[in-house]
């Protein structure tokens, strides 16, 4: 076999900006609607001075190509992935010299509304895909002596208030930046487990109950900080089931920052945010009865290692 001796050329290429994360709320009548997306661009055409010479001239930045698909939210609308689509694939190409091309790639994150008293909730959704159930089981000693501990619960509840959420009159320091705000939305991906004084409990009717009581909680309190609203999902648990000595939550932020679209002559009132993944404020917390038992080896798991 013979070296290769050709030219080394540039072949195929594109760029963009992959997974926005756009979150679009319809808030303009009491029933708020939300389209939750994560959206990516590429754009083709001849960008080999960018690749061959560094000369940016052709190159409309990422940047942008991220800021169009936020404003376009607003701009354009978001009602369903395809019509946005079109809206910004169409933009890029006729509006941008150079570029010949331009692929979109959506997806949509389902969210399915609350119903609270048999009714569906205006502005709080959980994210479609079933919560993972969760349980545990320690049984100790033999014959007469014998005890045991169950816990149940549940991990990956994602749950969602587009309003009803606030956060104000936090303490301040020479590091502080964060703004108060008496209207955010406010979502978390929830886990929990919840532990039981009797084994004699229907489980399943137990688990639902619990889970709607949580539910609930969340989309009826005027929210001031998650930390009150874990403790008032707790509450709930406990005032409907006596049989439940605690409950212990963990609750990341998952923060929806109001996206700046004055920077484009656009008003933005709580439309469009920009969904974060990280970091996320992590919100723990323990509710439970003055008069419980002790938990025992109830809360010690599996693994030795935490
Ligand atoms: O509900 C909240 N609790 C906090 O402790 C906190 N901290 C923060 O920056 N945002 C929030 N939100």
């Amino acid at each position: 076999m013979t070296d290769l001796t050709g030219n080394i050329v540039l072949g195929a290429n594109q760029y963009g900006k992959a997974e926005n994360r756009v979150v679009r709320i319809y808030r303009d009548a009491p029933r708020h609607e939300i389209h939750d997306i994560n959206v990516s661009s590429a754009l083709r055409g001849d960008f080999s001075a960018a690749h061959l010479a560094g000369d940016q001239s052709e190159v409309l930045p990422t940047d942008t190509q991220k800021q169009t698909a936020y404003a376009y939210a607003k701009e354009k609308g978001l009602r369903n992935l395809e019509s946005y689509g079109l809206d910004l694939g169409r933009h890029f190409v006729d509006d941008t010299v150079p570029v010949q091309s331009a692929r979109i790639e959506l997806e949509e994150y389902a969210w399915e509304r609350v119903t609270v008293g048999g009714k569906e909730h205006d502005h709080t959704w959980v994210r479609k895909g079933q919560e993972t159930r969760v349980a545990s089981v320690t049984v100790e000693g033999k014959g007469d002596a014998q005890k045991t501990w169950v816990t149940s619960g549940f991990k990956d509840l994602v749950i969602l208030k587009s309003t009803g959420s606030e956060f104000a009159g936090f303490l301040e320091d020479s590091y502080t930046v964060l703004e108060p705000t008496h209207d955010r939305v406010m979502a978390t991906s929830l886990e929990t487990r919840w532990r039981y004084t009797r084994t004699d409990v229907d489980w399943d009717a137990t688990y639902t109950g619990a889970k709607q009581a949580m539910v609930e909680r969340f989309a009826d309190v005027q929210s001031l900080a998650l930390q009150q609203t874990l403790f008032e999902m707790g509450k709930a648990v406990l005032e409907k089931y006596p049989f439940i000595a605690e409950i212990r939550m963990s609750a990341p932020n998952k923060h929806h920052f109001v996206y700046d679209l004055s920077r484009f002559g656009l008003e933005n009132p709580n439309e469009v945010f920009n969904a974060d993944d990280r970091p996320y404020g992590l919100i723990q917390a323990t509710v439970e009865r003055d008069d419980a038992p002790d938990a025992g080896p109830a809360w010690r798991t599996y693994s030795v290692v935490g």
